[in-house]
């Protein structure tokens, strides 16, 4: 199926007893960032997991890096060129940050202990934990060990990276910190985000696919993502009822998206706007700080 740089499913199903969290998904990734988009349950870390090869699909084709993951030689190839950040990873508190990395490193077969511990030194400094790696992962904040994390992914400076909510728990800062490091890791590598912050998306994807009960349901830019809320956010002085979702902003006005009145007061649609109008499960009214 694919060749080089990429990752592939091709009619891929997944299912759990009852529940179908994949039905016959195709989506071929290539080069740069691409952000996974889907409610809870739609099926993301299920896709997300069958690319990492963690998980064997009931059906249909996987090509990473142009290799099929069903031989157990293939797979072991894949791995070593695959970096993954599940959703939780399995932190052992009482290893140190350079441990736990290195830990890693054993399971992705770098044998040489001096060539390992450069490495493991070389990607806690990409993600600016340098001074922390003799620290006890207990003893770091949630966002440092989530850099940990990501950190993990990278040894071996894989071709492909899958992350899973890389940024959730993270504070503004750090948020950034981290957009910014994924967007350089864009640069010459394939890498899948699934998030659920479509600012995340906005600021650092060059596609974005939409998952919906298994199903992909947009795959485009984020710009026409959002451009499906064009002319169909509006302010409004009064909560509106014509809207199909709307919200009090900070200033005191109404944020409405839907199909605006005549003469509506329209605003500039973003992403998250396109993303809801898509899904059609636009949320309740909510009222915001
Ligand atoms: N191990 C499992 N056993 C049974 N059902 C599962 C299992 N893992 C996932 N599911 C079900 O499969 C569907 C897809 O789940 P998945 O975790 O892939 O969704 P998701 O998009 O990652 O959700 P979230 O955004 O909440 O993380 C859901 O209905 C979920 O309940």
């Amino acid at each position: 199926m694919a060749g080089g740089d990429t990752a592939a499913v091709r009619n891929v199903t997944v299912r759990y007893r009852g529940t179908v969290a994949l039905n016959s998904v195709s989506l071929t990734l290539s080069e740069g960032v691409t952000g996974l988009l889907g409610p809870n349950g739609a099926g993301k870390t299920t896709l997300l997991r069958t690319l990492a090869t963690a998980l064997v699909p009931d059906s249909g084709d996987v090509a990473v890096l142009g290799r099929n993951p069903g031989s157990p030689g293939r797979r072991q190839e894949i791995r070593r060129n695959l970096g993954y950040l599940p959703q939780s990873p399995g932190f052992h508190r009482h290893f140190t940050a350079f441990e736990f990395v290195d830990y890693l490193a054993i399971l992705k077969e770098i044998t040489d202990r001096r060539r390992r511990h450069d490495e493991v030194r070389r990607v806690l400094a990409a993600v600016g934990l340098r001074d922390e790696r003799g620290k006890r992962l207990k003893a770091l904040s949630g966002g440092m060990r989530q850099r940990v994390a990501l950190a993990a992914a990278l040894v071996g400076d894989p071709r492909v990276l899958i992350l899973d909510e890389p940024t959730v728990g993270l504070d503004p800062e750090q948020r950034l910190r981290f957009r910014e490091l994924i967007a350089d890791l864009g640069v010459g590598r394939t890498v899948l985000l699934s998030t659920h912050q479509t600012e995340d998306v906005a600021a650092l994807c060059r596609r974005v696919v939409v998952l919906d009960r298994g199903e992909v349901r947009y795959d485009a830019t984020p710009e026409r993502l959002s451009g499906v809320a064009e002319g169909r956010v509006w302010f409004s002085t009064e909560r509106d009822p014509r809207a199909a979702a709307g919200w009090r902003t900070g200033r005191g006005t109404y944020r409405n998206i839907g199909s605006p009145p005549e003469g509506a007061r329209l605003a500039e649609p973003s992403l998250e706007d396109g993303y809801l109008l898509l899904l059609g499960s636009v949320p309740e009214q909510r009222e915001a700080a």
